[in-house]
């Protein structure tokens, strides 16, 4: 699970994020919509300990520690972006990050892996410098099916992603979350977030000002109601 009770972060005299409670339990997935400096960002990044609140509280996965070793536990983080050591290949980008936690994976526990989330079996003993982004994106979510997370953090993922790639990624974290992690995704794709996604909320300058079960609504009406939400504040 992912929770955040009262969250506040201040930057200078400006709240960026303003007293946010969130609670995503395992086995959800959660889209965190809002418009550009709403404070998406600002909140994954508290989640994940990259960013000290001024005020409230963080639990990862029940644990009583720190937001940052909790993450370093329980998380995987996957950025718009997923950064690759780029001379290495798939296979040894998987098990150096493995390495670092002090763990080690068979080659052909790696290679399974690489083939459940359907990157080609052609790029997995090839240099990453060639692999696309929605390659890489892959290759991150291997990362985290390895380390086992029970939480994953994402922020902006199906950015610059084609249809297909997008579609592919969806399918994966939800194939994820029922697995049971729990799973945050900062985005603007609402065509994503609605066919992923159980809940979402929209975060309007550090403020939750809306929060939708997104069984009930369709693309279009969450479009609708996102607008109409930014309206009333504005
Ligand atoms: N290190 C910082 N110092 C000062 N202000 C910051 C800092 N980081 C973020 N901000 C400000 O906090 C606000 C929220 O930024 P944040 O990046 O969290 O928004 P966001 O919702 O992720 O936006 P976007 O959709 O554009 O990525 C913005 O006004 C931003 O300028």
């Amino acid at each position: 699970m992912i929770r955040s009770d009262h969250l506040t972060k201040r930057y200078g005299e400006r709240t960026v994020v303003n007293d946010l409670n969130l609670h995503v339990p395992a086995g959800q997935v959660y889209a965190l919509l809002g418009p550009n400096g709403a404070g998406k960002s600002t909140t994954i990044g508290c989640l994940l300990g990259f960013v000290k609140p001024d005020h409230g509280r963080i639990t990862l996965a029940g644990s009583p520690l720190p937001p940052a070793e909790a993450a370093i536990l329980h998380a995987a983080y996957i950025a718009e972006n997923v950064a690759l050591y780029e001379r290495l290949t798939g296979v040894e980008n998987v098990d150096f990050f493995m390495r670092l936690l002090g763990r080690r994976l068979p080659t052909s526990e790696i290679e399974a892996l690489l083939a459940r989330v359907g990157l080609p079996k052609h790029a997995w003993h090839r240099q990453a410098h060639g692999y696309s982004k929605g390659m890489r994106q892959k290759v991150g979510i291997v990362m985290a099916l390895a380390k086992g997370a029970s939480v994953l953090v994402l922020d902006e993922p199906t950015s610059g992603l084609d249809p297909e790639a997008s579609v592919a990624f969806g399918e994966l974290i939800r194939a994820v979350a029922d697995d049971g992690a729990a799973v945050i995704m900062a985005t603007h794709d609402l065509l994503r977030a609605q066919e992923l996604a159980d809940r979402c909320g929209l975060l309007v300058g550090g403020h939750l000002v809306s929060e939708w079960k997104l069984g009930e609504l369709n693309a279009g009406e969450l479009e609708r109601n996102y607008l109409d939400s930014l309206a009333a504040r504005a």
